[in-house]
């Protein structure tokens, strides 16, 4: 009897269960089945009960463990009552499959309330990933998990640990997501404002002043839930003394920019959105929305303490107290709270501080190159507008809104009327002051398509500017889907031809998350090699929702078969009417 028909009954019950995995194995890698509900549910993420969305009962959603090569296949039914949904894997390439990127209006029509689509794609690189709702703003409301690929049996890591812990971090807002699309559309907008919490692995503490007085010791603080038996209470990484472990941090806030920190503990950063690093010693680092990290740290303290992991906010001035996990040395008891205050956050605006770190981060030596030479350089300038009063991001002046007909299956199928045909421009006007508030605020809605020659090397120069009130520039979180990317380098002000010349070409980071600083400009490289529709956006939830983003196209007539479920709304939609069902 073979392995597989073995496994067979007793996988079958786990995936007729709410969980729902299912391993069968070929050759070495595995196809992962998973059975998915996604729903409302009552949670209580910072102590305080609200409104969640969460996956078979859980908030966060499930961690995916799987190995380099295999194939996920999650089986995902929508069971909110009145609202579409979709689930982008953050960081997965989706090689071959781009109708499972899970992005609403460019990969896949939303999935219809009682629905169940199936995502199948292969998980290629080994690495630290997520996965989130793309639709309105549901990752927002807490539809997120951690996906976490390990290398292939019999590879090794290019560094060693004994023991790891995942940390997924987020923000969050009392006000209802609903809601807080309807202010950010109003008319005049209403800002949603800072996170009310900072939440890790979905656990924070509303209001519990402990990190930002500084006191080091929550038990005279009556706000604070640190006994370990509360839903809130912080996570606690177990950890024995002497010992090497790998943690890995993923960050899908809506907003905040954060930086972490260990008591005591020195942190060697290895690994970058499922890349390797040349590894660099750190006290602390700053992560931004829809980056990922991994760091090593050896436990050699004092085994008789524990001590605070706390996360904090940069970039934005915090009115957001700090979030904090517990590191406890088994040698002594997890309940005893830490001497030590937990790790202060570096000030919000030591901007000089955040740019030496992402300067130091480079490839490891061995990592891909990038081609020498580009084909065609596209600059993105950012900027805060006006369309008829509402307050709108741009880029290049048009603010993103995204179509009814899915642009994958409209460009597959040549619907040439879903979209707007002529193409976003390339750039900007040449006399464009970005140390000032635009002089013309007004932009325009628009829905194209850079379409990019297949095989070819693309720059993108993402143009950082003042907003619309003077003397303020933000900073954005820029992810690319389909691709990761090489950052060639940041620089301050705007972008002149005399900073090609000091690209780094030499060990540049791969990633698919670049940040741009206030003010700055951050240069980009990526080759056009994966067919599909990808979605290139600040990660900043509300930003995104507010039309900061650009749709690419790379190859289309090369992509293979989409599943009709992906095609089944819009223009798309009426093509399959009394087509026999595939
Ligand atoms: O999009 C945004 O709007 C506000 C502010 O610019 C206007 O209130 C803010 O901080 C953003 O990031």
């Amino acid at each position: 009897m073979t392995l597989i028909m073995r496994l067979t009954p007793i996988c079958l019950l786990v995936y007729l269960s709410c969980f729902g995995l299912f391993v069968n194995s070929v050759l070495g890698a595995k196809a992962r089945h998973f059975k998915w509900e996604v729903e409302y549910m009552y949670g209580a993420p910072d102590c305080l009960e609200h409104v969640v969305m969460g996956i078979n009962g859980q908030f966060p959603g499930p961690t995916i463990k799987a190995q380099a090569g295999d194939t996920v296949v999650v089986h995902l039914t929508n069971k909110l009552h009145t609202e579409g949904v979709v689930i982008h894997w953050h960081g997965i390439r989706q090689l071959g499959t781009p109708w499972a990127d899970g992005t609403a209006s460019i990969s896949q029509c939303a999935i219809n309330p009682g629905e169940t689509f199936v995502y199948r794609f292969t998980v290629d690189k080994a690495g630290t990933y997520f996965y989130h709702g793309h639709y309105g703003m549901q990752r927002s409301a807490g539809l997120y998990g951690l996906l976490i690929v390990d290398v292939e049996e019999g590879k090794k890591e290019p560094f060693q640990y004994d023991g790891e812990f995942n940390l997924l971090l987020s923000d969050w807002w009392h006000k209802g997501v609903h809601e807080q699309e309807v202010d950010l559309s109003a008319n005049p907008m209403r800002w949603i404002g800072e996170p009310q919490s900072l939440l890790i692995n979905g656990r924070g503490q509303y209001n519990c002043s402990l990190a930002a007085a500084h006191n080091g010791n929550g038990s005279g603080l009556p706000e604070c839930k640190f006994r370990g038996n509360e839903r809130c209470a912080p996570n606690i990484l177990h950890v024995m003394p002497n010992k090497t472990y790998r943690l890995r941090v993923a960050s899908t806030t809506a907003l905040a920019s954060l930086n972490l920190a260990i008591g005591n503990h020195k942190m060697l950063m290895v690994e970058a959105d499922g890349n390797y690093l040349e590894p660099f010693w750190v006290n602390d680092f700053d992560i931004y929305s829809g980056e990922t990290y991994s760091v090593v740290f050896r436990t050699d303290q004092n085994p008789a303490n524990n001590y605070w992991i706390s996360v904090g906010v940069r970039g934005r001035e915090p009115r957001t107290p700090q979030a904090l996990a517990i590191l406890h040395y088994q040698t002594t008891t997890a309940s005893k709270l830490p001497t030590l205050a937990p790790p202060k956050t570096p000030l919000w605006n030591d901007y000089a501080r955040s740019k030496a770190f992402s300067n130091k981060i480079l490839a490891l030596s061995g990592s891909p190159k990038p081609p020498l030479i580009n084909h065609r350089r596209i600059f993105l300038l950012n900027t805060q507008n006006r369309i008829d009063g509402y307050t709108k991001w741009a880029i290049n002046n048009v603010s993103l809104t995204l179509p009814p007909t899915p642009y994958l299956g409209a460009i597959k199928h040549g619907f040439s009327n879903a979209f707007d045909q002529k193409s976003p421009p390339d750039t900007f006007l040449s006399t464009y002051d970005i140390m000032k508030p635009p002089s013309n605020p007004n932009s325009t809605y628009g829905n194209g398509v850079y379409m990019l020659k297949f095989n070819t090397t693309i720059d993108v120069i993402l143009q950082n500017a003042n907003a619309l009130n003077a003397n303020v520039s933000e900073i954005h979180p820029w992810h690319l889907h389909g691709h990761d990317f090489w950052v060639m380098g940041y620089g301050e002000g705007k972008f002149s031809k005399k900073n090609i010349g000091k690209f780094n070409l030499k060990n540049p980071p791969l990633r698919n998350t670049a940040v741009i600083f206030p003010y700055g400009w951050t240069a980009l490289r990526f080759v056009t090699d994966n067919p599909g529709v990808w979605a290139f956006h600040c990660h900043i939830e509300p930003h995104l929702h507010m039309g900061m983003g650009v749709v690419f196209a790379e190859g289309v007539h090369l992509v293979g078969n989409i599943p009709n479920e992906a095609l089944s709304c819009g223009l798309t939609g009426k093509m399959l009417i009394g087509k026999p069902h595939k």
